[in-house]
């Protein structure tokens, strides 16, 4: 059974936004070195994401990791990152993709990226989640 997806973007799209997407984040100050501490076998990575977002799009179930548990535990991603990854990632949408589907390609990651991004620590050494309890 196919089923209808939730944004129409082609697998083609799909791959041509993560392999260019990833050749920023290599290519980035602050997101590259944090990469390269956990990822040797880039096209491996970029392989995952584009089940990731194949699932996520078009729902293809080709995906069942554990994205939150993943940024967790490399112990180098941080809630402040969030942002930057997504001002790269809409740059790259919007170079590839016809409008509407950038805007609604986007707005999915950046509901994804809320949630994955909550609970990480951040660089000023707090939690993102409030310690009630506490002056
Ligand atoms: C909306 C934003 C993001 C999405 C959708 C996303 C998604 C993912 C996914 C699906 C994986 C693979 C997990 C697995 O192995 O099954 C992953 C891995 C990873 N992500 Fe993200 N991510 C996001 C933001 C970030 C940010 C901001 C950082 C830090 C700069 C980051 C750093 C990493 C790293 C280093 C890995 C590789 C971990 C490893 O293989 O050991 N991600 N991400």
């Amino acid at each position: 059974m196919t089923m209808t997806p939730r944004i129409p973007v082609t697998v083609e799209q799909i791959d041509r936004v993560v392999s260019k997407f990833y050749g920023r984040v290599r290519a980035h100050p602050a997101l590259g070195l944090i990469f390269a501490a956990h990822v040797a076998d880039w096209p491996a990575h970029e392989e995952k994401i584009g089940r990731f977002w194949r699932n996520a799009l078009l729902l293809h179930h080709c995906y069942d990791g554990n994205p939150m548990q993943i940024h967790r535990t490399a112990g180098n991603v941080r809630a402040q990152h969030f942002s930057v990854w997504l001002s790269l990632f809409d740059s790259v949408l919007d170079e590839e993709l016809p409008p509407p589907l950038a805007t609604a390609w986007s707005s999915l990651a950046h509901r994804i990226g809320r949630g994955l991004s909550y609970g990480l620590p951040s660089d000023d050494g707090e939690d993102e989640v409030p310690r009630l309890g506490q002056a």
